[in-house]
């Protein structure tokens, strides 16, 4: 074992080293919300284990059981579907039909009780895919503030749809109406707040849900199980668990999902579109793929790029869709780029999810390590070096950062999203050549440009944000702030993202309209004032 190995290996502890605070118990999952009911599933469940390995009293490490969950089947989705469409009732049902501001008290009180769950969330976030402490709690609390937001956007929204308008003698009340039901699934790496950037703004437009918690991310929703049925009406929220492969084709192929959104990727998101039968009433939600590119130019300041670069290409180890997957160094700088981000590299603590300070920690997908350490076999293959040391040791579940220099394009590494802490950096003469990758390359989310020439950084702008969705200059890639839109072009994206793009993205703009006459605004006034628990300020409009 060499130095590295042994100094990873140190870091997984044995069962009585995890502090108190952090000693969780296994949480077994037995329930499932179906139609307002908390059914108990009697069926097989799916064990739950951690990426913290626990080192036994023989020396030997195992990974740490943390719970199970339902493997719900096929029949148990269907009652879900059946339910949730109940609910919806084409729009007549209790929900959809419920005023805004009914709607915000349910979702508020929703929230007070996930407040009151955060330490175990937080907890099941560290254990269950590996997330630091620091960064499990900015996701908590990241989640929580969207929630807050999304309100607050929506009461902008039904103002505004509130103020009536009188055009061309047509008099005409602009809305915001739920879509339908929605089929949700959101990622591992935001197993919390991802999911619920899609969840909650489909909920508060008067939709109802099919909710499906991600493969590793599931233990994390249980404790808002019972919240989701005492908060909203009978159906709203409706959830699924098991193989995705048994339960998610037969929803889709029912024909009864009138949103789908997914947080993952794009070949499972083509495949349950092509599953609807009638694809002119699917709306799609996605946020997919993506390898976006750091482009640092030949005067670029070399200390910013490689601060910029390590926090893009490694925070959460490198598993964020924002997260820069390729670096393109000006080959004169190429060097110093490198010597410097692997010095910086090394200086990052590695460790347990809840250690102070810790930057990296081990890997939520076993198969991970092996896909990685596959790259880098392919890489090396076609003329690259892993350039730092140690670069690609893998102990356990924890995959050390590798650096591959220089990578071109008959490498996997090039094109494919590697999701994780693998590092390719191409060297380039031209600047042309990095814009025709992303030119040439399927996804199109974000790009990081580093350089100090403010006159040809705009000249790049136009270039660039024609291929990606969000040109960021000297800083790394990133979703927030989330009230910013957040899609991605090409295969990368469908739909937009952020507090108030969401809430369009699940409702669909109505508009009731009558004639210009004394009498129709005597009506609509008493329309208004019969329905006025559907406005917050509108009471009267003539
Ligand atoms: O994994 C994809 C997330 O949208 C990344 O969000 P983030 O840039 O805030 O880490």
């Amino acid at each position: 074992m060499n130095n590295l190995q042994e100094k990873i290996t140190a870091i997984f502890p044995t069962a009585d080293q995890i502090p108190d605070a952090y000693q969780i118990q296994p949480v077994h999952q037995k329930e499932y919300l179906v139609g307002g009911e908390m059914r108990q599933w009697t069926g097989k469940t799916q064990d739950v284990y951690s990426p913290v390995y626990i080192k036994g009293a023989d020396g030997k490490f195992e990974s740490k059981y943390i719970g199970s969950f339902p493997i719900t089947d096929t029949a148990e989705a269907m009652e879900a579907l059946d339910a949730a469409v109940k609910a919806f009732d084409s729009g007549r049902g209790e929900w959809p039909t419920m005023s805004v501001t009914e709607r915000i008290t349910c979702m508020e009180n929703f929230v007070k009780k996930m407040l009151a769950k955060k330490t175990e969330i937080v907890n099941l976030l560290m254990f269950e895919i590996g997330k630091s402490l620091a960064d499990s709690i900015k996701e908590f609390d990241r989640t929580v503030e969207y929630i807050y937001d999304t309100i607050d956007c929506l009461k902008d929204i039904d103002r505004a749809s509130s103020r009536f308008k009188i055009e061309q003698g047509i008099i005409g009340q602009i809305r915001r109406s739920p879509f339908g039901v929605v089929l949700c699934m959101g990622p591992f790496n935001y197993p919390l707040n991802e999911t619920y950037t899609t969840l909650i703004p489909a909920i508060l437009m008067g939709n109802t849900i099919l909710f499906k918690p991600p493969k590793h991310g599931t233990l994390l929703h249980y404790p808002m199980l019972q919240a989701f049925k005492e908060c909203f009406p009978k159906g709203v929220v409706n959830t699924i668990y098991g193989r995705g492969a048994n339960v998610v084709p037969p929803i889709m192929q029912s024909g009864k999902i009138n949103i789908l959104t997914l947080i993952g990727s794009s070949k499972v998101a083509n495949d349950l579109k092509k599953m609807h039968p009638k694809l002119n009433r699917l709306r799609a939600v996605l946020g997919l793929d993506a390898k976006n590119a750091g482009i640092v130019l030949k005067n670029a300041d070399v200390e910013l790029a490689v601060k910029e670069c390590i926090l893009g290409s490694l925070s959460f180890n490198g598993q964020r869709c924002t997260a820069i997957k390729i670096i393109w160094v000006h080959r004169s700088i190429a060097k110093k780029f490198l010597n410097r981000f692997t010095e910086e590299l090394e200086k990052l603590k590695f460790g347990m999810p809840w250690e102070a300070g810790v930057n990296l920690t081990p890997l939520p997908e076993p198969n991970k390590p092996a896909y990685l350490t596959e790259c880098i076999e392919d890489a090396k293959a076609n003329g690259a070096e892993v350039i730092n040391e140690g670069g690609g040791t893998v102990v356990n579940s924890f995959f050390y950062p590798a650096v591959l220099y220089p990578v071109n394009n008959k490498m996997k590494v090039y094109e494919e999203e590697q999701f994780g802490p693998l590092i390719p950096v191409v060297p380039f003469d031209d600047v042309e050549e990095p814009i025709q990758y992303l030119i040439d390359s399927s996804h199109g989310q974000q790009v990081s440009i580093f350089g100090t020439n403010s006159h040809q950084i705009a000249n790049l702008i136009d270039p660039l944000v024609n291929q990606v969705s969000r040109v960021n200059i000297n800083a790394q890639c990133q979703r927030g702030p989330d009230t910013f839109p957040f899609t991605g072009r090409k295969d990368s994206a469908e739909g937009t993202l952020s507090v108030e793009d969401a809430l369009r993205a699940f409702s669909i703009r109505t508009v009731v309209a009558t004639k210009e006459t004394a009498d129709n605004k005597q009506i609509f006034n008493e329309i208004v004032e019969d329905h006025s628990s559907h406005f917050l300020s509108t009471k009267y409009i003539f």
